[in-house]
């Protein structure tokens, strides 16, 4: 009898994969829309300073993001990285161009509204966890709810505590916790009222390799099973090469934009363009 060989399986980073979300918790306070990008950039131009002292940080750049897709921002210090979250989120106006959140575009917002959207529709996670040392897991993960004025939903903070993989850890205070459970503590703040989009800003700069890859592995199930479209802006290749998609800048214009390679790939297209990697 010939023995059939078994299709290997596909060798992976260690995963640990947060447990699927049932019906739980907020439901979201609009929904994705699947055939229109999360995020589009159109012809964005973002100055600093005039005159003589005037940079360019973003020099007409059209970009966008599909729901559910994991997208590394690379590129030399400088090249606009920062500035195109902060357009994109709608916490920098543009001085020209067009940004949309979903199917609202920034631009015919007032403040109230523009922060409204802003607050609905998008999270933001740091290289610094930003949590609030002397308040339990469960606050934390509130405390954007609290501040606008509402009341804590312990249900849904569990629910989520648990979604990024640290139930339990709700009562206990942030230093009780290892660095890539703070992280995941900021995630869950990030995302408790479910963004179609979540902004991460070298989310894994502070952390040891295994804290990276369970936070890099948290971003990508928030992507695959949640939908969420995930912006990461990183310097490491090795952080870059677990997204779905690779866009490069330069100078505030695109200068690489193409799907997931390895790390070793993407380090020579840092250096190529002047980065470090
Ligand atoms: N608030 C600001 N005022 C003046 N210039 C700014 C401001 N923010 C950014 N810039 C300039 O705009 C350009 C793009 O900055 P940005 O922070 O977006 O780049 P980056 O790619 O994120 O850089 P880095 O990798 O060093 O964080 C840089 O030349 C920067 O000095």
């Amino acid at each position: 009898m010939v023995m059939q060989a078994l299709p290997r399986p596909v060798a992976r980073a260690p995963v640990t994969r947060p447990p699927r979300l049932g019906i739980v918790g907020r439901m979201p306070t609009h929904t994705n829309d699947r055939t229109a990008p999360a995020v589009r950039l159109q012809g964005v131009r973002k100055v600093y300073g005039t005159g003589s002292a005037a940079v360019t940080a973003l020099d007409g750049l059209s970009i966008a993001f599909a729901p559910a897709e994991f997208t590394a921002i690379m590129g030399p210090s400088g090249s606009g990285k920062s500035t195109l979250m902060l357009c994109a989120a709608g916490l920098d106006e543009p001085d020209a161009g067009q940004v949309k959140l979903g199917s609202v575009d920034l631009a015919g917002l007032g403040d109230r509204e523009r922060a409204r959207v802003r607050r609905e529709r998008t999270g933001f996670v740091f290289q610094s966890y930003n949590l609030v040392p002397t308040l339990p897991v469960w606050m934390n993960v509130a405390l954007p709810g609290l501040m606008g004025g509402g009341r804590p939903d312990r249900r849904a903070v569990d629910d989520v505590l648990a979604r990024v993989g640290i139930a339990g850890t709700a009562r206990r205070l942030p230093a009780q916790l290892s660095g890539g459970q703070q992280q995941r503590v900021a995630v869950a703040r990030a995302v408790l009222s479910r963004p179609a989009v979540l902004f991460a800003d070298e989310p894994t700069g502070a952390l040891d390799t295994a804290a990276r890859d369970e936070v890099l592995a948290l971003l990508r199930s928030l992507a695959a099973d949640h939908g969420t479209t995930i912006v990461m802006v990183t310097h490491d290749p090795v952080v870059a090469a677990a997204a779905d998609r690779v866009v490069f800048l330069r100078d505030g214009r695109l200068a690489g934009d193409a799907g997931a390679r390895s790390a070793a790939e993407l380090g020579r297209e840092l250096a190529r363009l002047g980065g470090a990697a």
